[in-house]
């Protein structure tokens, strides 16, 4: 993956009225399953991943990550049986093989290459928009440990009663934990190789690599073999991040509202709940159904027009916009 690294870019983006570069570099891949690969407009998916910026349609995942995502996908689906559904997950579809319905898929993976120390991610959860809401991710580290961090986002009606909760998990090689909204750390070995940002997690906590001021330096146990193509960046020096993630067909980029810059909006939860302070929020039948938060449709195509955009701004309203099937659906 090293090797791949090379070629992966740091992101670019407007923030109001200047240009900010991603403080480490980043790229996007499809899955070769025929659904998402030969879907033309899935393909342009990756552009937010890239803040919007239009980009070459992704390369397909290379054969390691392939085989990491076939393992990866078992115990996503593995773990989140064990657990409850939220109203508004995906509803799955029947397993071929006859076993338990599959709840999560891999279709796309980002991955993110930290070299030294200082390089890093703020924090931010992720973007919706394809995913959906109270999505699962999977996060896989290789090389360096890093710590990732997650901090609880207070909603505006408890801001004086609670302090955030913030987590600090040490990230080895191929490492360690499981961590959920709800926090639990497992101590089980078999689990200890990805971390899953289970359902729910973006939509109450931020995440972020934060800067160290050092580094344990990553020793492969083996020295790479004499075939492997040169490198430019140093092995022991680098933490290699590959998220796996499913786009829902639900959420397919055709289904995307446009601005009235005539651009696709972003999805994002409504984090701090202010449309429940301001009396605007979901009555207790539809929070019953859908869950407790709300989402926004907004234009963000200012992160590539100079900041300006058009303060396009919309709720989402999975009934009207035809969504689903949902987990409530199928349970
Ligand atoms: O490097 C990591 O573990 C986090 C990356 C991340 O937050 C992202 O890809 O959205
Ligand atoms: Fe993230």
């Amino acid at each position: 993956m090293l090797h791949e690294a090379q070629s992966w870019q740091r992101n670019k983006w407007w923030l109001f009225d200047r240009l900010v570069e991603s403080p480490h570099r980043t790229s996007f891949y499809v899955r070769n399953i025929s659904d998402v690969s030969k879907d033309g407009n899935w393909n342009q998916v990756s552009r937010f991943w890239y803040n919007g910026r239009e980009t070459e349609p992704p390369a397909g995942f290379p054969a390691p990550m392939e085989k990491a995502c076939e393992i990866i996908e078992e115990v996503v689906n593995a773990e989140m049986h064990k657990r409850n559904r939220f109203p508004l997950e995906w509803g799955g579809v029947p397993s071929p093989s006859g076993g338990k319905d599959i709840i999560w898929r891999a279709n796309f993976a980002a991955s993110n290459c930290y070299e030294g120390a200082k390089e890093t991610v703020g924090f931010h959860s992720d973007r919706l928009t394809n995913i959906g809401p109270y999505a699962t991710i999977a996060s896989l580290s290789l090389g360096t440990s890093r710590a990732f961090r997650l901090r609880e986002v207070i909603p505006v009606d408890e801001v004086d009663k609670r302090a955030a909760r913030t987590y600090n998990i040490p990230l080895a090689h191929n490492s360690v934990r499981r961590c959920s909204s709800l926090h639990t750390m497992l101590p089980d070995p078999h689990l200890r190789q990805l971390v899953i940002m289970h359902a729910s997690t973006q939509e109450r906590f931020k995440h972020s690599i934060p800067p160290q001021s050092t580094l344990d330096r990553f020793h492969p146990a083996f020295p790479p073999p004499s075939s492997f193509p040169s490198l430019t960046l140093d092995p022991s020096n680098c933490r290699i991040n590959i998220t796996f993630r499913f786009y829902r067909p639900d959420f397919h980029p055709d289904k995307v509202p446009k601005c009235k810059c005539g651009l696709p909006t972003t999805l994002r939860p409504d984090m701090k709940k202010r449309q429940r302070e301001r009396g605007t929020g979901k009555g207790p039948e539809q929070e019953q159904s859908e869950g407790e938060f709300r989402y926004w449709w907004t234009c963000t195509a200012g992160d590539q027009k100079e900041g300006k955009g058009c303060n396009f701004w919309k709720v989402m309203d999975v009934k009207a916009e035809g969504r689903g099937p949902f987990a409530k659906d199928t349970t």
